[in-house]
């Protein structure tokens, strides 16, 4: 692209298919822009940004604001100044700005033929919904081809939970991978209960399925007690909000962290530097969508491509897609 953009966009909100619940409660709508930038040459290329307040990021009125008092021109200069304050800006800014440059033949996707990238399944995690449901649903995932899912935690009392995660670690098939996410809701106790638990199925050789990880099981606080539990158990744990934005991530791995990084490359912040990072330091990533919309996803999934490196199945599952993807996009850009 040359140096000088046409700058638009659009708010959108969307349905999600099916709400997603965490201890922060249940979310229903995703609410974010699409910005398009067109070059001198009438070179086009799309930008999401989808933040998640509750998460670290930015909020959906900061991000407003930022785009209403942008000029209708901008430059290469406008896209890389843009403040760390407003890491889903930067995500999407920037990745608007590479839009065009990508090439889809990697792990995630097969290209049975050119114009249509078939995603890989296996690459994939996939979330179960939460409490009891994951019981009668993880049986339609495997279908689909998933071999990894997330279950979320801390969502209900402990004791409940563990009964279905019995159940769960019983009826899933040899070669699952499972993944507990506690967005940051258990206390030190009850991480303990979790960790123990999961160390002691892992002691049972009987057991045909994998306990990857723990995610986030503590407050991003409580960052010393997650490092002393990374090192008192087997089980590994996985840093979600603790390293929401770059900022975080460089804090973390500063500070000793040598468990699972969860990268979600929508808030994190300018792919470029991110790059950068991951390339100097060679961590332990697992990348996850922020349940952004087609726009976003694209480019979290070229970031993931580049960046993945250990084997780690991708959060990105299918199953909180939106309604009607084909006609909103239409219908938000009514000049296409
Ligand atoms: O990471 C995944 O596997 C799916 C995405 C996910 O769980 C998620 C999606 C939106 C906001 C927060 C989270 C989370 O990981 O806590
Ligand atoms: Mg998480």
């Amino acid at each position: 692209m040359t140096n000088d953009y046409r700058f638009e966009f659009r708010p959108y909100q969307r349905r999600f298919l099916r709400s997603l619940t965490t201890n922060h409660g249940k979310w229903d709508i995703r609410e974010g822009i699409i910005l398009r930038l067109t070059d001198e040459t009438l070179r086009v290329g799309w930008g999401e940004i989808a933040p998640i307040s509750w998460f670290g990021s930015e909020t959906l009125e900061q991000v407003l604001d930022f785009c209403r008092q942008l000029p209708g021109e901008i430059t290469d200069e406008t896209i890389f100044s843009i403040p760390d304050e407003l890491p889903a800006c930067q995500f999407g800014f920037e990745s608007a700005w590479e839009w065009g440059s990508w090439k889809w033949g990697n792990e995630f996707f097969s290209m049975p033929n050119a114009q249509c990238p078939m995603p890989n399944a296996q690459s994939f995690s996939a979330l179960l919904p939460f409490g009891e449901a994951a019981l009668n649903q993880w049986e339609t995932l495997w279908q689909k081809g998933y071999r990894t899912f997330k279950w979320k935690i801390g969502v209900d009392a402990i004791a409940d939970e563990l009964k279905i995660f019995e159940s769960l670690t019983r009826i899933l098939p040899a070669s699952t991978k499972l993944r507990l996410d506690a967005n940051g809701g258990l206390s030190y106790e009850e991480a303990n209960l979790w960790l123990r638990t999961c160390d002691n199925l892992k002691a049972n050789a009987e057991l045909p399925l994998e306990i990857e990880f723990i995610e986030q099981p503590l407050p991003v606080e409580q960052f010393q007690q997650m490092l002393e539990l990374s090192t008192s158990y087997e089980t590994a744990i996985a840093l979600d909000e603790s390293v929401a934005t770059l900022k975080q991530l460089a804090a973390c791995h500063q500070q000793g962290w040598r468990e699972i990084f969860v990268i979600k490359p929508g808030i994190v912040g300018s792919p470029s530097r991110l790059r950068k990072f991951c390339h100097q330091h060679q961590i332990d990533t697992v990348f996850s969508s922020v349940l952004e919309t087609a726009i976003g996803r694209l480019a979290a999934l070229q970031i993931a491509a580049e960046l993945s490196r250990n084997n780690r199945a991708i959060g990105f599952g299918i199953d909180h897609f939106f309604e009607q993807e084909e006609t909103w996009f239409q219908t938000l850009w009514n000049d296409l």
